[in-house]
C-alpha cells in the first residue's frame, strides 16, 4: 500500500443551526481510490470544502504530505497539489482547452512572452497519454460534460496534482462515458495519485474504489476496505438501519386515461403517441439524446409543437408556456435543479409554495401560517435535512435541494406529474422515500411519467415503460415483460 498523503483528523464545522461535521477523519494513500460516502447532507461536500480552503474548519487537523495545512481558497489548494472536480465544472466555455488548462499559469518563453506552442504541445501530450481524443484548441463549449471532465483531469495532472477529489463525477455521463472515466481513474491509480471519490451510485464504489470512508449526520462512522464490505453492510453504515425492498412497488388498478398524446411532432420528437392513466407510472427509458426531456418540455409548454394533439381528461389542450401547463394540470419536475428547479436565494418554504400560490392565498393575501404548515409537513414527510423551513435553499446539500423540488411539484397538485431523473444525486435511503411518495401519488390518482437513466429504477417502479430513441418511440413494454435486455433491444432496433 502507498504512503498516506492526506490525513484529516477530528474535523469539525458548524453553520448556524447545523453541525455539518463533528469530528471527521479521512486518510488517503497514494495510488488508491477512497470512496467518501454518506446520505444527503451527511457532510461530504463540506468536508471537501474544508480541505480545499473554501470553508475554514472550526477544529481538527488536516495534514497533506506530512504538513499541517490551512488553505484560504481553492486556488492555494490546487497550487499545492489538491484538485477538486465539481459537478458544476469550472471551465470557461468560450476558451480553448489549452487556454483553460493554463489559465492564470500561462507558460512563457525565454523572452517572457506567452508561449502558445508550448502550452498546446503539453496539453496534446497529456491528452494523448490519457488516451483522450480531443484537440487542445477545441472550445470548451463544443465539448460534452464527459469531455470537460477529462479536461479538468488533464489540468490536474499537468499541475502535478497529488490528490484529486471527484464529486459525483458520473452524474451526467452516459454508460460508455463512465467506462472511459473509470479507465482514466485506473490510470490515475497507476500514476500514484490519490483519488477521493464521492458518489451515490453504490455499484460504482464496488467497481472502482479500494477503501471507503462513511459519514452519517456529520459524524465519522467508519473506514473499510471495499473488498471486505457487502452492499447491505455499506447501506447500514450509511443509513444507520437495514434497508429492505429498495423498490416498494405496489400493484394498483389504474383508473381512466388522464393524458392522451397523439402523433406529437416538433424539432425534437417525431410522431409520438401514448396514454397515461390515473394511478399509473409510465417509465420513459432511452439513452442520452433520446428526446425524453424534450418530450417532457413539449408537454410542459417550453417547446412548441406544430403537429399532433394532447388531451387531458378528454379535453384537448395546447400548453403555450409552463404556467399554462400548470393551470391545465401538467407539472414537470426538472432534472436541472440549479438551472430552473429552484430559486437558491429563496428559503425552503418559499420554494415549495412557488407554483401553488393559490393554495396559500385567501382574499388576495398569503396566509403565512398555512404556507409554513404546508412546507413543514413536506419537510417532515420527505425528511428534508434543514434546520427550519426558513433556511435558504442554497445552503442545503444537493440531494436535499432535489427533495425541495419534488415537494414543490407535489404541492402544485397536478393531474399529470412528469418526473425527470427524480433521484439523481439522491442517497439510497432517500431514494426509497421518493419511491414511497410516488406510490402515494398513484393512490391519489395522479398520472405519473417518470424519465430515468437508472434502469433498475425504471424496471422497479413503472407500470409500463415507453422506449424512446433519437426522438422516436421505439415501443412499449408492460411491467411484467420488461427486462433491461428487452429495453436495450428496442432502443437498438
Ligand atoms: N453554507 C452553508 N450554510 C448552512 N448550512 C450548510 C452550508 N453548507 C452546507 N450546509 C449544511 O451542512 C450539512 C452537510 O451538507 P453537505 O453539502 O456537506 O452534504 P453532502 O454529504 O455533500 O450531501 P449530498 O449528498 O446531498 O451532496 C447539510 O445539512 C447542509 O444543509
Amino acid at each position: 500500500m502507498g504512503e498516506v498523503v492526506l490525513k484529516l483528523k477530528g474535523v469539525c464545522k458548524e453553520f448556524p443551526g447545523v453541525k455539518a461535521l463533528d469530528g471527521v477523519d479521512l486518510e488517503v494513500r497514494e495510488g488508491e481510490v477512497m470512496a467518501l460516502l454518506g446520505e444527503n447532507g451527511a457532510g461530504k461536500s463540506t468536508l471537501m470544502k474544508c480541505l480545499t480552503g473554501v470553508y475554514q474548519r472550526d477544529a481538527g487537523s488536516i495534514q497533506f504530505k506530512g504538513k499541517e495545512i490551512n488553505y484560504t481558497n481553492a486556488r492555494q489548494a490546487q497550487d499545492d497539489g489538491i484538485s477538486i472536480i465539481h459537478q458544476e465544472l469550472n471551465l470557461i466555455p468560450k476558451m480553448k482547452v489549452y487556454e483553460n488548462i493554463f489559465l492564470g499559469r500561462e507558460l512563457k518563453n525565454k523572452m517572457g512572452k506567452i508561449d502558445i506552442k508550448q502550452m498546446y504541445n503539453k496539453t496534446a501530450e497529456m491528452l494523448k497519454s490519457m488516451n483522450v481524443d480531443l484537440k487542445p484548441d477545441q472550445k470548451i463549449c463544443e465539448l460534452s460534460v464527459a469531455q470537460q471532465q477529462m479536461v479538468e483531469i488533464a489540468k490536474a495532472l499537468l499541475l502535478d496534482t497529488k490528490v484529486i477529489v471527484m464529486d459525483e463525477p458520473t452524474d451526467a455521463l452516459t454508460d460508455s462515458e463512465v467506462v472511459s472515466l473509470f479507465k482514466i481513474i485506473n490510470d490515475l491509480r497507476d500514476r500514484k495519485k490519490a483519488v477521493v471519490y464521492i458518489s451515490h451510485r453504490l455499484e460504482e464504489i464496488f467497481e472502482i474504489c479500494d477503501r471507503a470512508t462513511i459519514l452519517r449526520d456529520g459524524a465519522f462512522i467508519g473506514e473499510k476496505k471495499v473488498s471486505e464490505l457487502t452492499y447491505d453492510e455499506l447501506i447500514s453504515m450509511m443509513v444507520g438501519r437495514k434497508l429492505e425492498n429498495q423498490f416498494p412497488y405496489e400493484a394498483m388498478k389504474p383508473g381512466k386515461t388522464v393524458l392522451s398524446v397523439k402523433n406529437l411532432s416538433n424539432d425534437y420528437v417525431h410522431d409520438i403517441s401514448f396514454d397515461v392513466k390515473a394511478g399509473e407510472v409510465l417509465g420513459v427509458a432511452g439513452l442520452v439524446g433520446a428526446g425524453r426531456t424534450e418530450l417532457a418540455k413539449t408537454l410542459y409548454g417550453v417547446f412548441h409543437y406544430d403537429k399532433g394533439t394532447v388531451e387531458l381528461d378528454g379535453q384537448q389542450i395546447h400548453p403555450k408556456n409552463p404556467s399554462d401547463a400548470i393551470r391545465n394540470g401538467i407539472y414537470y419536475m426538472t432534472e436541472d435543479r440549479k438551472g430552473d428547479g429552484l430559486v437558491l436565494i429563496m428559503n425552503v418554504k418559499e420554494n415549495i409554495s412557488l407554483s401553488s400560490s393559490d393554495k396559500i392565498t385567501s382574499s388576495g393575501h398569503i396566509n403565512e401560517k398555512k404556507d409554513r404548515e404546508y412546507a413543514e409537513d413536506y419537510v417532515k414527510k420527505m425528511r428534508i435535512k434543514t434546520p427550519s423551513v426558513f433556511q435558504k435553499t442554497r445552503n442545503l446539500s444537493g440531494g436535499n435541494q432535489q427533495k425541495v423540488i419534488l415537494a414543490k411539484a407535489m404541492m402544485s397538485d397536478p393531474k399529470v406529474l412528469i418526473l425527470d431523473e427524480p433521484t439523481r444525486g439522491i442517497d439510497v435511503g432517500a431514494k426509497k422515500e421518493i419511491y414511497l411518495l410516488i406510490n402515494e401519488l398513484r393512490r391519489q390518482g395522479k398520472a405519473v411519467i417518470m424519465i430515468s437513466s437508472e434502469m433498475p429504477e425504471i424496471l422497479g417502479m413503472s407500470d409500463r415503460i415507453m422506449i424512446l430513441h433519437e426522438g422516436q418511440k421505439k415501443g412499449e413494454l408492460s411491467r411484467e415483460e420488461a427486462t433491461q435486455e428487452k429495453i436495450m433491444d428496442k432502443i437498438l432496433s
